[in-house]
């Protein structure tokens, strides 16, 4: 019985619900085909062009569907809601939890905490994607002189990361087990603006890392270059050549204070018991170059992409071998996590002329661009090409990624960089590489990402 007066009440409220929607529905009709009169469409029309020009522009996109109103007032009230309304998104946008790139997890027993100075750096960001991505608490320090916090940005926030504000110059008291210590400017334009700072961040802040390390038991990998070669009389250079480097010149705050920094490492190595590795680091390039490098690649790239002249600096026959990114980040990983401590070259034996090099940019990027030479830089190395035989055998690590190949992604990296026009445009973890990346760890091992 109480079922049936149930159905009877449902049935009357379905009715009636069913009556005032019609009616609504009808008078809507009515409404919208109502024409409305000029002058209400110029109110209409003058409202949205003022909130136009105070910046509100999608208002003016309003404006014909606004004419239907019959209550001009109610216009504010709509701008006003809308207002509210977008306020109401922004609020819970902010609201929703940041995605992360999908990192691996570690036990307690595997994960290590792990310091990269530097970190926020062109090759100091690769390795910190890396790192992050295998599943450790990475740490970032970084004073931001030539690393810049969109590098790492898309690490902000997760508990596995860390970025500390902190010129490295300055002791830092934390508790790590590896450190990655890569902070320094690289780009001669760079080290050579402040000589004075590059000799301190290689040499007291060398010591700081090493104090770090030896305080807390953390092995430290000192991130060198094949500059302590100077301008070699050994090609290509073997760990074993002691270099040819001008003490005094222009590049010596650099090679003189990377060379120091190795002898910092073996002595600490050697009187403190500090477990060290030493990387001699080849010229490297890859996306997240800063556009004011001023080092070769970066420099005939962005020439060629925005038609200016090529320049060579000197007669173009002086060589370099160039490695990409992830080749150098699979190799620092490989010595950090090796039982080796003597120096290894990481570098990419396939050696070219500055003058070849300028016309394998020319012929990629394409364009108008002419190919010039200017003043030869003073103390500029004349040959460069690493023997890699040590990392091969005690690493058992080569570079993958074929020249064409890496300068292609850098092109693309550089291009996507002058259309940039936002703060939200930015270089952000790219989820095809993470992808790739995650294969690799799966499968034991990393390949080209
Ligand atoms: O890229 C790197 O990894 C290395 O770069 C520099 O060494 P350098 O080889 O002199 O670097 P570049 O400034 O890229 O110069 C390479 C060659 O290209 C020439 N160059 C550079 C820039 C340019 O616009 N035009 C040009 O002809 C230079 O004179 C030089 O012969 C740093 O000093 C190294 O520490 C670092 O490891």
């Amino acid at each position: 019985m109480k079922t049936v007066k149930n159905m009877k009440k449902w049935f009357t409220s379905l009715t009636l619900l069913g009556f005032v929607l019609a009616v609504t529905f009808n008078w809507s009709l009515l409404v919208s085909s109502k024409k409305p009169s000029d002058e209400e469409v110029a109110y209409v029309d003058d409202k949205a062009r003022h909130y136009s020009e105070t910046g509100q522009e999608r208002l003016l996109s309003l404006a014909p569907s606004a004419k239907v109103h019959q209550d001009i007032t109610s216009l504010d009230e709509a701008l006003l809601k809308i207002k509210n309304l977008e306020q109401r998104l922004k609020d819970i946008e902010f609201r929703i939890p940041k995605k992360y790139p999908e990192v691996n997890f570690l036990t307690f027993k595997d994960r290590k905490r792990i310091l990269v100075t530097g970190g926020a750096g062109f090759v100091g960001s690769h390795l910190v994607d890396r790192l992050m991505m295998e599943g450790h608490e990475v740490i970032v320090v970084d004073n931001f002189f030539t690393g810049r916090k969109r590098n790492v940005e898309h690490w902000i926030g997760h508990e596995n990361f860390e970025l500390i504000h902190h010129d490295i110059v300055n002791p830092l008291y934390i508790e790590v087990d590896q450190i990655y210590h890569l902070a320094s400017p690289a780009s001669p334009p760079h080290y050579m603006y402040n000589p004075v700072k590059t000799i301190k961040t290689n040499t007291v802040g060398t010591i700081n890392m090493l104090g770090l390390a030896k305080r807390v038991g953390a092995r430290v990998l000192i991130a060198s270059t094949s500059e302590v070669y100077g301008d070699p009389e050994v090609h290509p250079q073997t760990e074993s050549y002691w270099g040819h480097v001008n003490p005094i010149g222009p590049r010596a705050c650099y090679d003189e204070s990377k060379r120091v920094s190795e002898t910092l490492a073996y002595s600490y190595g050697k009187q403190e018991n500090v477990a060290v590795r030493v990387a001699r680091i080849f010229n490297t390039y890859g996306p997240r170059m800063h556009s004011n490098d001023g080092r070769v690649v970066s420099n005939f790239i962005l020439q060629a992409l925005t038609g200016q002249d090529i320049t060579i600096y000197g007669s173009g026959k002086q060589t370099r071998s160039f490695q990409y990114v992830s080749d150098l980040v699979d190799g620092l990983i490989k010595l950090q996590n090796s039982n080796y401590s003597m120096p290894v070259n990481l570098g990419n034996p396939d050696e070219h002329t500055i003058e070849e090099f300028a016309s394998i940019i020319h012929d990629m990027v394409g364009g108008k661009s002419h190919i010039i030479h200017k003043d030869a830089m003073e103390d500029d190395p004349q040959r460069r090409k690493p023997d890699i035989t040590r990392a091969n055998h005690v690493l058992g690590w080569q570079p993958l990624v074929p020249l064409q190949q890496g300068i292609k992604k850098t092109v693309e990296y550089f291009r996507r960089e002058l259309m940039r026009s936002k703060h939200s445009e930015r270089n952000l973890h790219d989820p095809v590489e993470a992808g790739n990346l995650r294969k690799a760890l799966s499968n034991g091992v990393l390949t080209d990402v």
